[in-house]
Order: C-alpha cells, then sequence, then structure tokens
C-alpha cells in the first residue's frame, strides 16, 4: 500500500493501529497530546506509558499539529475513548482531506446523547465517510504483531472492502461488512458484559458461573444490538461474539479487570480506564426503551451506581423467573 493514514489518540489502541498500518506498508501520523509520548514514539520508537517495551515501527511518526496529521490522509482513524469523540471529532473535521474516510475504532455510546461512534461522526462527515472498526483485539497483541483479526464496516460494502484491504496485512486480517449498527454494538455492548464477567471471575463464582453469564449476556447483546438495527449474524461474528469471548474470559481486558475488582469487594472508581463503566447507564436505557429484557446490562447499571449490591445483584438475576431458554 502507499499513501497516508492519519490515527487520532497516542493511547495504547491509537499506537498499536498505527504501527499496524506502517506495517501495511502505509505512512502514518499519529495525533496525540502530550510531547513526552511524541519525543518517546518519534527518537525511542515506543510508547512506554501505554504500550510497555514493545517496539514500534521506525518510520511511525507522532505529532500534536491535527492538521499536519490529517493533511492528505485517505483514511483517519479514531482511537481515542468513546465519551471524548464528541469533542474531538469537530475540531479535526476541518483539515480532513476531500473524500477521506473517517473510522471509529472506539467502543462505547455516548453518554450524554446516547448516539453512537458512528453516529457521531456521520453527522461531521457524512455517512458515506463515517465507518467502524471492532473486534477482539488487544492494543498490546496488535502491537507486538501477534495473529488478529476485526471487522471494517461501512454503510457501503465498497468502502467498507476498500479499508479491509488497505488495512489488512500480514498478522491482522480485516472482514469487511455492511452493518454499521451491528459491528459497533457488539463493541460497545461486550465492555458492559466483561465488567459483569469480571465480577463473577472475582467473587470466585465458578467457571460455570461465568459460561451462564457470558452466553445470556450474549443474549442480551444481540437483543438490544438487534433493537438498534444490528443484524443477528453479525453479532455472532468477530465484533459481537467474538469480542465478548475475548474480553469476558481475560485479565487482560481492562473492563473484565475493573470487574473483578467489584467482584473482590473494591470500591467503586469513576476514573476507571474501562469503557463500560459510561457506556452501562446508556445501554440500560436503551434497553428499556426498547422493551428490550436485558437484566445483566441492568445489574451493571445498578451495581455501578451503587445502588445495588453485588450480592443483591446475583440474587437478584438467579430468582428471575424460570423461562424458555431461547
Ligand atoms: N486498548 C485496547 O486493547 C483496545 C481499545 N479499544 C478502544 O479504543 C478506544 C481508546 O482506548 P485506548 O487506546 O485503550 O485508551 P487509552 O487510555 O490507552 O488512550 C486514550 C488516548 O486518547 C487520548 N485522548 C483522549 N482524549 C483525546 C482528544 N480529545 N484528542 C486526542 N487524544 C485524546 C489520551 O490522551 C490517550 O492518549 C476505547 O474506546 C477502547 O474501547 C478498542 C480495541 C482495543
Ligand atoms: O476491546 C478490547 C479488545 O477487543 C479491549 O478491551 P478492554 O477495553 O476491556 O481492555
Amino acid at each position: 500500500m502507499s499513501g497516508k493514514i492519519a490515527v487520532v489518540g497516542a493511547g495504547a489502541w491509537g499506537t498499536a493501529l498505527a504501527a499496524s498500518v506502517v506495517r501495511a506498508g502505509w505512512s502514518c501520523l499519529l495525533l496525540g497530546r502530550d510531547s513526552e509520548t511524541a519525543a518517546k514514539i518519534n527518537e525511542l520508537h515506543r510508547n512506554p506509558r501505554y504500550l510497555g517495551e514493545i517496539e514500534l515501527p521506525e518510520t511511525l511518526r507522532m505529532t500534536l499539529e491535527p492538521a499536519e496529521a490529517l493533511a492528505g490522509a485517505e483514511i483517519v482513524l479514531v482511537a481515542v475513548p468513546a465519551q471524548t469523540v464528541s469533542s474531538a471529532l469537530p475540531g479535526l473535521a476541518a483539515f480532513a482531506a476531500p473524500g477521506s474516510v473517517f473510522v471509529s475504532c472506539a467502543k462505547g455510546i455516548d453518554r450524554e446523547t446516547g448516539r453512537t461512534m458512528s453516529g457521531l461522526m456521520a453527522t461531521l462527515v457524512g455517512n458515506d465517510r463515517a465507518a467502524v472498526l471492532s473486534g477482539p483485539s488487544f492494543a498490546i497483541d496488535v502491537a507486538a504483531g501477534l495473529p488478529t483479526a476485526v471487522t471494517v464496516a461501512a454503510s457501503d460494502i465498497k468502502t467498507a472492502k476498500m479499508l479491509a484491504e488497505s488495512l489488512s496485512n500480514p498478522v491482522l486480517r480485516c472482514y469487511a461488512s455492511d452493518d454499521i449498527p451491528g459491528v459497533e454494538l457488539g463493541g460497545a455492548l461486550k465492555n458492559v458484559l466483561a465488567i459483569a464477567a469480571g465480577i463473577v471471575h472475582g467473587r470466585q463464582l465458578g467457571a460455570s458461573a461465568l459460561a451462564a453469564l457470558t452466553t445470556r449476556g450474549f443474549a442480551e447483546l444481540r437483543r438490544v444490538a438487534a433493537a438498534l438495527g444490528g443484524r443477528p449474524e453479525t453479532l455472532v461474528g468477530l465484533s459481537g461474539l467474538g469480542d465478548l469471548i475475548l474480553t469476558c474470559g481475560s485479565e487482560k481486558s481492562r473492563n473484565f479487570a475493573y470487574g473483578a475488582a467489584i467482584g473482590r469487594g473494591a470500591p467503586l472508581d469513576e476514573l476507571a480506564l474501562a469503557e463500560g463503566v459510561k457506556t452501562a447507564a446508556m445501554a440500560a436505557r436503551i434497553a428499556r426503551e426498547h422493551g428490550v429484557e436485558a437484566p445483566i446490562i441492568a445489574a451493571v447499571d445498578a451495581v455501578l451506581d451503587g445502588g445495588l449490591s453485588v450480592e443483591a445483584a446475583i440474587d437478584r438475576l438467579m430468582s428471575r423467573p424460570l423461562k424458555t431458554e431461547t
């Protein structure tokens, strides 16, 4: 590949994606906010704060200037936390090259407006130029060049295929989809469910409980995403079931690790770097408003809100009326 890709957000995911697109042959500028990280990436080829000692490609450069990052970039990967996308984007759109495609790589639902990341991007650059990348992919794995597969969605499948071809490399396999809601809601909702799975793990409720929670959580993920237009077949793919399996079973997931801490009795932490904390309330609200049964998501929201203890949440989930499984 030749040409330029800009990556917005020099945290774990933005840096890993930037390393990955350089491996795919692109020139890449990473847009961040702090000069210390820029010096480490540009001079030492490392981002120790987020990715330890992993060596980044020497040609990867970071800048603090949006105009420089976005000039001439055909693709802009947006990898800032979901709750900052609405404030980060307006300042960027003005610098974007005509026809460039903005790809949300964040996983969450905007908690002020209830909008999805693609929805926020579409208002600025239009539907045709808004896309989503999601799937089972720990930043540290992608940065280290371990084999990974994700889904890239755009409303036009031709754009999705162009992105999948552009972003794939020998260790990152991108599948194309035209189901934006299915792909992005899988990623947003699995974070909430990973907190629940972490609580089960941290409270030592056993492997059977974890399997039950993950499976019933998946049923909720499918129902809520379907209510917002996600297709069932997308939700059994990488960005739905795939990412749920990854994050509901590993302490490498910040959402799972945060849930595990709560399960062990740690106090709630509003500043936790777990995206599900900020998406739980909106996910629960969307389920209620669409008349979708989502008791696990509701329980996570109530526990995070401080209104329900973990014990009471478990009792509530276990004492629900019995029903048919599907
Ligand atoms: N870390 C991971 O393994 C993965 C993360 N993601 C998603 O990617 C998103 C970002 O996550 P991480 O990179 O892990 O977070 P992080 O906490 O490692 O980094 C976030 C970065 O965004 C920067 N940032 C915040 N607001 C900004 C703004 N307005 N403009 C420019 N930069 C800004 C911060 O300074 C920080 O460098 C999240 O939605 C997460 O769910 C998706 C897949 C994997
Ligand atoms: O989304 C991720 C992997 O696909 C990363 O999960 P965490 O944000 O829970 O670490």
